[in-house]
């Protein structure tokens, strides 16, 4: 029988009364004769409220133990929604990312799905259950919990949808679809009835929380075309999937992602103390984005590189940070204050046009740019924290608005 995907994100599971919509949308799904797999997540902000408990007993909390925590947010959710499945008479089952043979690399709180074997899934639903399923989690080859980095209830849709070839995969939050810009912050963005893959997953990376960009990558892979909307208000959505490339020219869309830390490391070891801090935060599972080295050569020259990370995604920063002071002294700092804003669109940097222009606009209404970076797909500018989001309001006006 055709089934289909769909995720339900914790906006739209916030509470009971929620819970029961949803539930009884899905019954009208099964009732199409459709089997249906849905992904939920934690109600409302309930991660959130598990990351400052964490966070009240230590400043460090074992990876391991977060996993082991955030991933209860879903359970909660997954059988709240079977009961009230039940109670509409629709018969179904919750299961968990391990029972559901989600199977992650050993990367606690920011796994990468490696395979999934579905077999209980098609099961329960060969038995006509709707299957619901806790998404954000699956489980490492040595059978311990891990989750897949915040939003990443995407993620086990899409890679759910794969395993079972689903005819849809369906993503729904509390917007109808992706935008040119976050609709929370610019009043007049523009929804996109399609993206491509490409621009979406830049999207994803640079912070469009809509999607997460692990699923994006995984529906490229896979070509699982992924059908994003809001929940409650289903009169369009946005499809992502290929697109023929040269069709839109220029910046599509400015995202920006709020908590970024700078790290510099200057001096005469600039290089050697570099990779000395690499090989430290891969051991501490810390992604290292946007690394910019300059003057960096064999003469005994200061040198400088400097990286950024997300911050607010890991649970034991302050700790880590800690320790890279430790050992290094004077030679590295922190600029904890910046947030990133990022274009996207295809052939971006074909020209320095869009750069220069992005240089110009910035600075003449006074907003300082700490740094660049340029993929041909993205134009990401470093910018004072406080000032990110009139900066987007700035580039979409100057972009966007003034085209339509
Ligand atoms: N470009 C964008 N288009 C649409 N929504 C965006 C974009 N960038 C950020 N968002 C934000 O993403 C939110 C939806 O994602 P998310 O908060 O993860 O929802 P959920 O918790 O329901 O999964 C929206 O409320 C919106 O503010
Ligand atoms: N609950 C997790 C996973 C998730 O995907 O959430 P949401 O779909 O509400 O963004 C989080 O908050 O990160």
């Amino acid at each position: 029988m055709a089934c289909i995907v769909q995720k339900y994100g914790g906006s739209s599971l916030s509470d009971v009364d929620k819970i029961m919509q949803v539930a009884r949308m899905i019954a009208g799904v099964k009732a199409t004769g459709m089997d249906v797999a849905a992904v939920v997540s934690a109600m409302g902000k309930t991660t959130n409220g598990l990351v400052e408990m964490a966070r009240s007993i230590s400043s460090k909390p074992a990876r391991r133990e977060m996993d082991m925590l955030l991933s209860t947010g879903e359970r909660i959710t997954m059988s709240l929604l079977c009961m009230a499945l039940n109670e509409l008479g629709v018969a179904s089952v919750s299961l968990t990312g391990s029972q559901c043979g989600i199977i992650t690399n050993h990367r606690h709180n920011d796994a990468q799905v490696i395979e999934v074997r579905p077999f209980r899934v098609m099961d329960e639903m060969a038995e006509g259950k709707v299957v619901v399923v806790g998404g954000f989690q699956g489980v490492s080859y040595r059978r311990d919990i891990t989750t897949l980095g915040r939003g990443g209830s995407d993620t086990t849709a899409v890679a759910l949808a794969a395993a079972i070839d689903a005819e849809r995969c369906e993503i729904y939050s509390d917007v109808d679809g992706v935008y040119s810009s976050d609709p929370s912050v610019v009043a007049d963005a523009r929804h996109l009835p399609e993206v491509s893959y490409p621009v979406m997953q830049e999207m994803s990376a640079a912070g469009a929380k809509v999607l997460n960009a692990q699923a994006v990558q995984f529906a490229k892979e896979k070509k699982i075309a992924i059908y994003a909307g809001s929940t409650f208000d289903r009169r369009r959505e946005t499809v992502v999937r290929k697109l023929p490339t040269g069709q839109v020219a220029g910046v599509q869309a400015v995202v920006s992602e709020k908590e970024i830390t700078r790290v510099r490391i200057s001096g005469d070891r600039a290089l050697v103390d570099f990779r000395w801090a690499l090989d430290f935060l891969e051991g501490e599972q810390v992604p290292v984005k946007e690394v910019h080295a300059a003057d960096v050569s064999a003469d005994p020259l200061p040198s400088q590189v400097s990286f950024v990370v997300s911050a607010s995604n890991i649970y034991g920063w302050k700790d880590i940070r800690d320790r890279l002071v430790q050992r290094l002294g004077a030679s590295v700092r922190f600029d904890a204050h910046l947030s990133a804003l990022s274009l996207i669109g295809e052939g971006l940097n074909r020209t320095n046009a869009t750069l220069i222009e992005a240089l110009a606009l910035l600075e003449n209404h006074g907003i300082v740019v700490a740094a660049a970076t340029t993929t041909s797909f993205r134009i990401s500018l470093l910018v004072p924290r406080e000032k990110i989001d009139a900066g987007v309001r700035l580039c979409h006006g100057h972009w966007i608005s003034k085209m339509s």
